[in-house]
């Protein structure tokens, strides 16, 4: 099975189907082996017993993800044993897919069958066709959210195709079920050509209540967000862009509140001005940060020069008021803040040396971060990262279940500013005064509270600002 070399990434659990020759070795030589090499043996399962050998699965633990090649290479090298197979855990996890479509009710008799089929669903059908508002009422759209993506950006693996996209995808609708009881489908689409995709989205957007877009490159996925805001009446909401805004946003309220720092006064660097990139700067800015330099592969981004697209331009105009030059190095000297949605290894612990003090890493490129924690965690405040395995996880999923359940609730038209910001307020809140530290700076994503406090206050938003089509019993 496919995956051990993604081992690096993440994922630390495997499974050996090995071959004993029983006249050439016994299976206590091999657990040995892996036990010196630092493997945690959690389960044998004897598959076959055969004439002079047998076919055993080992499931193995390691710290370090990278051990499992090297106990491989070991027991390839003993006389009389042979792997069969090797199998990531987590790509078993994936077999067949992650996610289905289950009905809410079984149809027993004839009597159902022509209620939910036809000919009585012909009636229900005229109704939304009398008015189309009954959809909400009567389909699954008020509860279903499409999870879009063209496989051009995912995570930071960048353009891998929509095939390919696709377990990123139902990992995201899996946690809008889990996490907020939103119905969420992923949707990943054959082409990159930005008018297709708007005509594509358009088209399917009937069914749904929501959009979100995931996982699409930039510059493309600012026009195609815009568009389909102006042109669809559901809330569309690129997950890259606000989502991650704003839980950056809400781990930088308690984060400094850590350090004791004002927002105003504080000197940020925001490192891959892409989808995340500039819609974190837009949020920062919009919360009163003053000083805010963006760095992207041409280095430090300054007002007047000509960037590979026009976003990066306009985006030097609104940044960078000193008008540094320079690379990551130069931008870092000084700063306050280190926000990573890059790519991996990007940052060093040399440039870290040359920030202010009391630094705060936010090192967010998925599935590998800017720089690994354990890398400078002796030289900085407060360190977060985008993934699930260290301490805060500052990911877009603390935001998207709990800000569509809040969308679709109040049948929003739309997401907008006043309800990213109410987002963002509501995850910091989870984390109240005396639980606060350096390391619990945003709640867990299990954390009940997400999803209760973000969808109260986007509603209240929502009403506050006229976006909502209908108001939840509780909010009358
Ligand atoms: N933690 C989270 O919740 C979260 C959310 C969104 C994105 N991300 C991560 O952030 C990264 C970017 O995602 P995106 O959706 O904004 O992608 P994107 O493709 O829109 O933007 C990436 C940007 O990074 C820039 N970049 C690439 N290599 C660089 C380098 N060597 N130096 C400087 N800039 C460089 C690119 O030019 C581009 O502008 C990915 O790794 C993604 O996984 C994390
Ligand atoms: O998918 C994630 O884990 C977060 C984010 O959407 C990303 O693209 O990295
Ligand atoms: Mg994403």
């Amino acid at each position: 099975m496919a995956g051990n070399n993604n081992q690096t990434l993440g994922g630390n659990s495997v499974i050996l189907r090995l071959e004993i020759d029983a006249a050439r070795m016994n299976f206590g030589l091999v657990a040995n082996i892996i036990s010196s090499m630092g493997g945690d043996i959690i389960a044998i399962d004897t598959i076959h017993i055969g004439h002079g050998s047998s076919i055993r699965d080992i499931t193995v633990n390691v710290v370090d993800a990278g051990d499992i090649g090297k106990i491989s290479e070991a027991i390839r090298q003993i006389p009389g044993i042979r792997i069969v197979n090797t199998s990531d855990r987590t790509f078993l996890l994936h077999l067949g897919g992650k996610i289905e479509v289950t009905p809410k009710l079984t149809i027993q008799n004839r009597d159902d069958l022509s209620r939910v089929y036809t000919p009585d669903v012909a009636r229900v059908c005229l109704a939304i066709h009398e008015d189309p508002d009954d959809a909400y009422s009567l389909t699954i759209k008020r509860n279903t959210v499409a999870v879009v993506s063209d496989g051009t950006a995912v995570l930071g693996l960048g353009d891998i195709g929509p095939r390919a996209a696709m377990p990123v995808m139902e990992g995201k609708a899996m946690l809008f079920k889990q996490l907020a009881g939103v119905d969420a489908f992923p949707i990943c689409l054959d082409t990159k050509d930005t008018e297709e995709i708007i005509r594509t989205i358009k088209q399917i957007s009937p069914t749904f209540g929501g959009i979100n877009l995931e996982d699409i490159s930039s510059p493309r996925c600012f026009e195609i967000e815009r568009r389909l805001k102006e042109e669809l009446d559901i809330p569309v909401f690129h997950d890259d862009q606000h989502g991650t805004a704003v839980v950056t946003y809400a781990g930088l309220i308690n984060a400094l509140k850590i350090v004791g720092k004002n927002i105003r006064d504080v000197k940020v660097v925001v490192c891959g001005i892409g989808a995340a990139g500039v819609a974190i700067s837009d949020i920062l800015l919009a919360a009163g940060v003053k000083e805010l330099v963006g760095v992207d592969k041409e280095g430090i981004l300054v007002e007047g020069e000509t960037y590979s697209n026009s976003v990066k331009e306009t985006y030097a105009t609104r940044t960078n008021p000193k008008r540094v030059r320079g690379g990551l190095k130069e931008a870092l000297a000084g700063a306050d803040i280190f926000v990573g949605v890059s790519a991996a290894g990007l940052l060093k612990r040399e440039d870290v040396l040359g920030m202010a003090q009391d630094p705060i890493v936010f090192a967010m490129a998925n599935p590998k971060p800017e720089i690994m924690p354990g890398e400078i965690e002796d030289i900085v405040a407060v360190m977060a990262t985008g993934r699930s395995d260290f301490p805060n996880q500052i990911n877009n999923v603390l935001c998207f279940p709990g800000i569509f359940r809040a969308a679709l609730d109040c049948r929003a038209s739309v997401i907008n500013e006043e309800m990213k910001l109410a987002a963002a307020e509501a995850i910091a809140s989870v984390i109240t005064d005396d639980k606060r530290d350096k390391y619990y700076i945003v709640p867990s994503v299990f954390d009940q509270k997400v999803v209760e406090l973000l969808r109260d206050r986007v509603i209240r938003a929502a009403i506050e600002t006229k976006v909502a089509r209908r108001i939840p019993k509780e909010y009358r």
